[in-house]
């Protein structure tokens, strides 16, 4: 059996964590592709519910709103019936009950990338309204010092490399593969 049957089997949904620009969305919905998996992604479930972008929601009712908003979609989509991967805010995992939420039903898995690549990444939109400041690489700097020990909490870590997405995807196929197999 190849590696993406063996990998179906996990039995639980997979989760995408780690910083803006990790690729969470894109490789998120890359694997999800690949699995024949549905793909969620929590910063796009909140904005429907919303009904306005992230960046309206930050500047219209604060940043604990969308904490708050983030935090109830993600429990309703680790409820969903079916096979998913979620790719989530960068913010999400921090919150100790989301995070405690996924450690229970969910596969983790921290997407790294170092500040370089993520900041090059993060140039092409203006979308996330952390960034939105003279010194958005001091901004990232200080998020992965105060968040990288928390996303570390992650069951699976992979680095997400520059060139391709097709690094990550196959490195995280193959950690659902392995954890599939360890299981038994
Ligand atoms: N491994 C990769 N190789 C090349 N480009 C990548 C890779 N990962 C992400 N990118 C690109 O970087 C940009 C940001 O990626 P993406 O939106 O998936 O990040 P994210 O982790 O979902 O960020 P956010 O937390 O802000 O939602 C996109 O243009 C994406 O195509
Ligand atoms: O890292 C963060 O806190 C954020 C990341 C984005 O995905 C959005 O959820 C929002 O811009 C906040
Ligand atoms: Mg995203």
């Amino acid at each position: 059996m190849d590696r993406v049957q063996i990998a179906k089997r996990l039995g639980r949904p997979l989760v995408l964590v780690g910083l803006m620009g990790a690729g969470k969305t894109s490789i998120g919905r890359r694997v999800a592709d690949r699995l024949g998996w549905r793909f969620r992604d929590s910063d796009h479930e909140v904005e429907e519910a919303a009904g306005r972008s992230v960046s309206e929601i930050f500047a219209d009712f604060g940043e604990a709103a969308f904490r708050d908003g983030e935090r109830r979609v993600i429990a309703r989509l680790l409820e969903e019936p079916g096979h998913c991967v979620i790719a989530l805010g960068g913010g999400a995992f921090i919150h100790d009950e989301t995070r405690a939420l996924i450690k229970d039903k969910a596969l983790s898995v921290w997407l790294k990338a170092d500040i370089d690549t993520l900041m090059e990444r993060v140039s092409r939109r203006d979308t996330r309204p952390l960034l939105q400041t003279d010194d958005p690489r001091a901004v990232m700097e200080t998020l992965l010092a105060e968040r990288g020990p928390v996303y570390a909490e992650a069951d699976i870590h992979v680095t997400s490399p520059d060139a391709t997405h097709e690094g990550a995807v196959l490195a995280i196929l193959e950690a659902m593969a392995e954890r599939v197999e360890a299981q038994g």
